[in-house]
């Protein structure tokens, strides 16, 4: 079968590399010259110019054309352009991770100019063009049976990996609890995994566990074989930021949940842990400090940047990146009136004059 392919980064890229392995004719079109020209020194014919690609197509009203390009904005202005040069009957399928409403949206707007819309959640990363994908696809019975051709050989098997889940939008719908499931998987492993590191008593070897789970334990899956693979590489793992990117998938399902009333917590936590890790500094963990000084006269621990604050640390510093000891502690333990308590101390009993103070 013939397809177009808009978007030939590391998913566009290998499916045609996959559905050229199966023996199908393939047109690619993307904005980056290296990316055409990977497909092209696989056989692929790839172009830049959005009128050559609908040439290349074929007959109008059979044409199919796949769009793989980031999710939200991008997506958006490549359909309405397809829309625009596009004929009733061509099919236009979205196979990056939209939200299923703007999904539905979309086949509503298409179906009023006789186009096609089929959404295909997509799953396997840049696995795939090996392993094969996992598609769970929404939209009209007799465009989705017109694709089979191309569904069977991007899945794992003809006959495995890939279903209709039914009407428009439900594709991406069940991809994106794919997401927030995967998101609970992933924390899941990471706070393990974190915990047995942190009990030093049995001094554990993280590399070595994943690797045991793997084989016959209750927890073996894909994301544990490579999480095993990723800690073998202990130099390059050790060098990673704690950055956590979530590219909107959790945050869907998160409403979605909250709309039906329907208990997440796993996911909603998840999916909370990363926007943590998004935060240099977190506002509300300052919050908590400024309010622990205020009513105890707690020790707090200071930024590098607000070391002239002259707060006291109640744990050494040292321990935790985001955080510093104060240099200026002996002014602190001045103005407490006493170079002879430890300088913890002497803030606690600064707090106590304060509230004494203010009676
Ligand atoms: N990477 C992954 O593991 C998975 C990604 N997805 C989804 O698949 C979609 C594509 O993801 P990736 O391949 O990872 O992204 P990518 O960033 O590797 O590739 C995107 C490609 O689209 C091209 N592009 C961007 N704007 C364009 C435009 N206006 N016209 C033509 N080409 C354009 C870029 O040049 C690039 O080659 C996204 O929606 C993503 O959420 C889905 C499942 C897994
Ligand atoms: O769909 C995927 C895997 O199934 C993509 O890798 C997706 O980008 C992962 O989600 P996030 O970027 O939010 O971690």
């Amino acid at each position: 079968m013939k397809l177009g392919m808009i978007g030939l980064g590391k998913m566009g890229g290998n499916m045609v590399l996959r559905l050229l392995q199966g023996g199908h004719q393939v047109v690619g079109h993307d904005r980056s010259e290296a990316a055409l020209q990977n497909i092209r020194d696989h056989g692929a014919q790839g172009t830049s110019d959005i009128d050559e690609f609908i040439a290349a197509l074929g007959e109008p009203g059979s044409r199919a054309v796949w769009v793989m390009v980031p999710a939200g904005q991008i997506t958006q202005s490549v359909i309405d352009d397809l829309a625009g040069r596009l004929s009733p009957g061509d099919i236009i399928i979205d196979g990056g991770n939209s939200n299923f409403k703007d999904t539905q949206r979309r086949a509503e707007e298409l179906a009023h100019e006789g186009l096609h819309f089929v959404d295909v959640g997509t799953s396997g990363g840049i696995w795939g063009l090996k392993e094969g994908y996992a598609m769970m696809v929404g939209g009209p019975e007799e465009a989705v049976e017109r694709l089979r051709p191309i569904f069977e050989t991007l899945a794992p098997a003809a006959d495995r990996g890939w279903g209709r889940m039914g009407p428009s939008g439900s594709g991406h719908y069940v991809k994106m609890v794919h997401n927030g499931i995967e998101y609970g998987m992933m924390q899941a492993y990471a706070e393990g995994f974190e915990l047995m590191k942190a009990h030093q008593t049995f001094n554990l070897d993280m590399a070595q566990i994943a690797e045991l789970w793997r084989h016959g334990s209750v927890v073996r899956s894909w994301l544990l074989d490579l999480t095993a693979e990723a800690l073998k590489n202990s130099a390059d793992f050790e060098q990673l930021s704690d950055y956590v990117a979530d590219s909107g998938e959790g945050r869907w399902t998160i409403i979605d949940s909250i709309e039906l009333g329907v208990p997440t917590p796993v996911i909603t936590l998840a999916t909370q842990m990363r926007f943590r890790s998004q935060q240099e500094v977190s506002y509300a963990g300052q919050m908590l400090s400024a309010m622990r000084r205020a009513f105890g006269g707690h020790a707090v621990k200071t930024l590098e940047v607000g070391k002239q604050e002259g707060l006291v640390p109640e744990v050494q510093a040292g321990e935790h990146p985001k955080a510093a000891a104060p240099e200026n502690i002996p002014a602190v333990a001045a103005q407490a009136g006493s170079s002879e308590h430890s300088a913890a101390e002497q803030l606690g009993e600064t707090g106590q004059q304060r509230v004494k103070g203010d009676e």
